[in-house]
């Protein structure tokens, strides 16, 4: 009788703490809550720990749910302002490898972020129809700027994908804030353009009749607008367009959040894509610190490729990150003039997030 009443109680007990997590404490999904009753052993497999701050928004339940059937990850940090312990409960209850632990408020920052390998931001505003990604500078500048001195205290060595747009803006953020912290790393500091090669992806499979899964587009300098260039030459299976089929695929793939956020009609931007593609470019980069060879994607990094001090072109991930930048490539007349507009607006949003955080 004993035995049934504890274990009864036990169970209320675990039921109200996931309801009601107590201040300061963190939420445990899996089995860390069990661990006082009826649980033997903790579960989760050999793998990576991974942090995702601004978990319970629009791209973060969708990136958590992906990251926990990731076989790489072992552990789950899920983050957030809000909502936390209920995407945490929820998340939990699947039946893969990876524990999760949900974690609420600035105070948390810290137990959330500590021992990290790799933190995913898609924390901050969204956009809504008739704003540019620049309009949301004001407001996720600083969400930025706070996580990633919470990240140079708690995780100076983890890879961190930043999504929080403006990307070409938040990228200079991060990267200002580490070196003011003394913890910068080039390589470890990576803005997630991954969208931008998914829709090129498909968009160009769609025009050529193919598996887009068969396709890869190289998309270079940054993450938005006339920024966002493809190399539509450089595409594999190496392949040739019209001059009416390249003006429309590189203004779909430049307009292609935009076209979302319109489809939405006040109600966010793309979440479900830019999870996906989030959890795509997670994985490439788990699977380069686990050493794998040849994970080859894009993204906005540090970079000598052109004058200016960030790019986003094809990079070699490896076991501290960024381990090659590859040059441009060929660009022919078309991309050539597409790269100097592109330069000269990223220059401008480059240099505002650098100024912001030197402020
Ligand atoms: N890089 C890319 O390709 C893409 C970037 N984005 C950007 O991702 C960001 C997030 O978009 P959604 O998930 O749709 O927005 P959302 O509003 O649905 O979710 C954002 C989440 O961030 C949380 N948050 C706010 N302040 C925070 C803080 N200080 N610490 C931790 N969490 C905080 C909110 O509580 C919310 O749960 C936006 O800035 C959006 O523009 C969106 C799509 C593609
Ligand atoms: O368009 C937006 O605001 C969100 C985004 O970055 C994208 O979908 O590429």
């Amino acid at each position: 009788m004993e035995f049934i009443a504890s274990s009864i109680n036990q169970r209320i007990v675990r039921i109200s703490a996931h309801l009601n997590p107590p201040p300061n404490s963190q939420m445990e999904g899996s089995c860390g809550l069990l661990r006082r009753g009826n649980c033997r052993a903790k579960g989760g497999s050999p793998g990576f720990k991974v942090a995702i701050l601004g978990a319970a928004g629009g791209i973060g339940q969708p990136l958590a749910m992906l990251m926990k059937m990731n076989p790489l990850v072992s552990v789950l940090h899920l983050y957030d302002v809000v909502n936390t312990p209920g995407v945490t409960a929820d998340i939990s209850h699947m039946d893969t490898g990876a524990v999760v632990r949900g974690f609420l408020g600035k105070e948390q920052l810290e137990d959330a972020l500590t021992g990290m390998d790799l933190v995913i931001i898609p924390a901050g505003v969204p956009r809504k129809p008739g704003m540019s990604r620049d309009d949301l500078f004001n407001i996720n500048a600083g969400i930025v700027k706070t996580l990633c001195e919470g990240i140079s205290k708690s995780c100076p060595n983890a890879i961190v994908n930043l999504i929080s747009n403006p990307v070409n803006s938040t990228v200079p953020i991060a990267a200002e804030v580490f070196k003011k912290a003394g913890t910068y790393d080039p390589k470890r500091l990576l803005g997630v353009t991954m969208l931008d090669v998914v829709r090129a992806n498909t968009f160009v499979a769609e025009v050529l009749g193919l598996d887009p899964r068969e396709v890869n587009v190289p998309v270079v300098g940054g993450h938005a607008g006339v920024t966002i260039l493809p190399l539509l030459s450089q595409v594999k299976p190496p392949c040739s367009f019209t001059v009416e089929e390249t003006e429309y695929l590189t203004s779909r793939i430049q307009n292609g959040g935009t076209e979302v956020v319109e489809a939405k009609a006040g109600a966010g931007s793309a979440t479900l894509s830019m999870a996906y593609a989030a959890v795509k470019f997670a994985d490439a980069c788990l699977r380069g610190l686990r050493g794998d060879a040849g994970v080859v994607e894009c993204a906005f990094v540090s970079s000598q490729v052109t004058e200016l001090p960030f790019v986003a072109t094809k990079v070699r991930l490896g076991r501290n990150g960024v381990e090659e930048i590859y040059p441009l490539g060929p660009l022919n007349e078309f991309e050539r003039a597409g790269l100097e507009k592109a330069k000269k607006e990223l220059g401008g949003s480059i240099e505002k997030g650098i100024s912001f955080a030197r402020k």
